[in-house]
């Protein structure tokens, strides 16, 4: 069965908020852009406006859908539905008490994200290069 999971780059001044997975979760120990897996019948913008706030605390005034992709981890599938987050009220925080940090999209690439991630980890680097 294909899970459908919406996560967000919620992006300020040159800047990604990211969070830690716990590890005892799947893909535990990996960085991640906060978010979760939608409900029956949720869309993935909904979903993603909800985890927000329940996971990092704020509310969501914009965001952009990028592009999904399917990814087969061996013990789970799953289609993830990227967004970027460029207006938010709140302060992002681990609201469930997650390790979080805010990182410059220039040094995204230092960390290490589930598989997934790769091609959207790409692309923000990529939203990067734009503004040299
Ligand atoms: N949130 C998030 N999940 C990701 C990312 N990359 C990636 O492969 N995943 C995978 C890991 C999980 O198998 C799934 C999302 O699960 P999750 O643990 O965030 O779901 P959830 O917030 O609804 O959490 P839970 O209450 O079920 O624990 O998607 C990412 O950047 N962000
Ligand atoms: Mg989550």
């Amino acid at each position: 069965m294909m899970i459908h999971v919406a996560a967000g780059a919620i992006i300020r001044d040159g800047s990604i908020f990211i969070a830690l997975r716990s590890s005892e979760k799947h893909q535990g120990g990996l960085w991640e852009f906060p978010g979760g897996k939608c409900e029956m019948y949720e869309l993935p913008d909904a979903a993603l406006i909800r985890e927000l706030k329940e996971e990092v605390g704020i509310d969501v005034i914009s965001l952009q859908s990028v592009f999904s992709v399917d990814h087969d981890y061996g013990d789970k599938k799953v289609c993830l539905h990227f967004f970027v987050v460029d207006q938010f009220s709140g302060e992002p925080h681990g609201a469930e008490g997650q390790k979080v940090q805010w990182v410059s999209i220039k040094k995204l690439i230092n960390y290490s994200f589930p598989k997934a991630n790769e091609g959207f980890v790409a692309f923000l680097s990529g939203l990067y290069d734009l503004k040299e």
